[in-house]
């Protein structure tokens, strides 16, 4: 059903509030940084793009020549930085004063009030950061290397039953790592778990795409379904059910079989025994649930985006998987696969890496942040409460970091110092900024490492042919906010036997 409100309501309760409350103040004389020009009262709410925005918006600092664009929808103020000095300038060095999130009242009232993503910057958020951090660290995630091995090989296996189904395969990998290290949680094929949760994540995405006129308007919540224009009701019927399970269900499985006496270590066991053990607090138990029930929607899609890029990559760029191929071959060997040790004698599957990564960026328009308080930047006014979108896809493929960014190259990462090298690493850019950067990035890139590495020397990836025997070239499209790229086809075979023997060798605990 659609969700959108009839027009001529909305428009006129738009129009009547936005008088009412001095829309368009004066700023006294502050220069905005550039953008395109307002409507009186719309403001730019018809010039933003609406299909992969983060292109457009990259245009924009091209015509108005700035890597920082300011402009509104209605009353809310946005700005865009497609420039990554601006980004660290700004989120990073200023993180204190660049870290907030705008409030949705349709994200609460739907359930997703839990997910720390969503927070304001303040203490429920710091809590919640620490206890994640404590966990997923650079230094803490190596603990998790066993789990993410065994994730991989139980993955290798399956993909060898049917290579073809290799899209599912990585979700349910990147989802099976998260769950394990999560809940010590086994996901199991076609688990309803992964069902609910892309029903919750399209609510998310939804309130956070089509704009409910309740997020304008607050007060409108208190309407009855009855009245014109309310149907944000019946959204939330649709998919308050879906965030509740995903909260409630992994916890109650982990917490019961944790009171038995029979609970695999994780991160939820982990904290309800530093809580306390039995003697934990309510208060406490809710930060337990709420922060365990955030890790799967943040880290699976975002996880299996940059996976499947790399087939994407095999199937266009050839030559790319036999280079990765012969140094994999050449250092590791052919008796065994790569593992977590080889890591820094594979310098070409790094950089096969890093060019995913910089390819097609698993967020290309960041979660935005909001500034809490007025600042300037380079002579211009950036006002409190503006809500701030990284165009990381930008940032990515600017031209003089990345001559040529639109090609898959990942020698561009090789033979550089070692000054340039981390300057161009685009793990920069893509983890976000400042005090929101990913918490769970050291634990997504290790569990990408070892499957490229593993898939590099185990499976070949190449063009399909059609009905005539002709090569079929994929177009890679990538139209959503988690860059996952449309379905494209591609055959995926093993290598050879001697890659059968290494994956039929492989131990998986069930
Ligand atoms: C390739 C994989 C991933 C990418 C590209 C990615 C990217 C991002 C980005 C861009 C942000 C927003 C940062 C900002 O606001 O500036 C973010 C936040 C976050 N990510 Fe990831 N992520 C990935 C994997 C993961 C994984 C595996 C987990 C959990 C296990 C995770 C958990 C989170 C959380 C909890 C936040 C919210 C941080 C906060 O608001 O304080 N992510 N991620």
């Amino acid at each position: 059903m659609s969700y959108t409100v009839p027009i001529t309501v909305l428009t006129a309760v738009v129009a009547a509030y936005l008088l009412l409350s001095n829309f368009g103040k004066s700023s006294k004389g502050s220069r905005y940084p550039p953008g395109p020009k307002p409507r009186l009262i719309s403001g730019n709410a018809y010039d933003i793009p609406t299909e992969k925005p983060w292109l457009g918006f990259a245009n924009w600092s091209e015509k108005f020549g700035s890597g920082l664009i300011y402009f509104t929808i209605f009353r809310t103020k946005f700005m865009v930085i497609n420039d990554h000095k601006v980004a660290f300038d700004l989120l990073d060095k200023r993180s204190t004063l660049y870290s907030d999130r705008p409030k949705s009242v349709m994200l609460d009232m739907v359930g997703w009030n839990f997910n720390m993503i969503l927070f304001n910057y303040g203490e429920r958020w710091k809590e919640h950061r620490r206890v994640m951090h404590r966990n997923l660290n650079n230094r803490a995630v190596r603990e998790w290397r066993q789990l993410q091995t065994d994730v991989t090989n139980k993955f290798l296996k399956k993909l060898v039953l049917n290579p073809n189904d290799w899209l599912y395969r990585l979700e349910h990998m990147a989802g099976s790592g998260i769950m394990k290290f999560t809940y010590g949680y086994e996901l199991k094929e076609k688990d309803e778990y992964m069902t609910k949760v892309t029903k919750a994540v399209d609510a998310l995405t939804t309130c956070q795409g089509i704009g409910f006129v309740v997020d304008q308007i607050p007060i409108l919540r208190y309407l009855p379904e009855w009245f014109p224009g309310t149907q944000f009701h019946q959204f939330l019927k649709e998919y308050r059910p879906y965030c509740e399970a995903i909260l409630e269900g992994p916890f109650k499985f982990t917490k019961d079989n944790w009171v038995a006496g029979r609970a695999a270590n994780s991160y939820v066991t982990r904290l309800l025994e530093e809580y306390g053990g039995s003697k934990i607090s309510a208060e406490k138990e809710q930060v337990v649930k709420d922060s365990s029930a955030v890790l799967y929607a943040a880290g699976t899609d975002s996880t299996y985006s940059i996976l499947s890029s790399y087939f994407l990559a095999c199937t266009l760029h050839p030559e790319v998987l036999q280079k990765a191929r012969d140094e994999v071959d050449r250092v590791v060997g052919t008796d065994r696969l790569p593992n977590y040790g080889d890591r820094e004698s594979l310098p070409y599957v790094e950089a096969l890496v890093k060019e995913l990564y910089r390819w097609n960026p698993a967020a290309p328009l960041g979660p935005s942040h909001q500034i809490l308080v007025d600042d300037e930047y380079e002579g211009y006014h950036i006002p409190a409460g503006t809500i701030i979108y990284p165009n990381i896809w930008a940032m990515t493929h600017n031209e003089e970091m990345y001559p040529d960014p639109l090609s898959f190259k990942p020698e561009r990462f090789l033979g550089v110092d070692e000054a340039t090298a981390k300057k161009m690493d685009p793990k920069n850019f893509i983890f976000g900024f400042g005090r929101r950067v990913c918490v769970g990035q050291y634990f997504a890139d290790q569990q990408i490492w070892l499957a490229i590495a593993c898939l590099v020397v185990t499976f070949d990836v190449r063009k399909s042919k059609d009905e005539h025997g002709q090569e079929i070239t994929p177009v890679p499209n990538y139209p959503n906010f988690v860059g996952k790229p449309d379905p494209f086809p591609c055959e995926v075979t093993l290598r050879d036997s001697n890659a059968a023997k290494l994956i039929d060798q492989l131990t998986v605990e069930n």
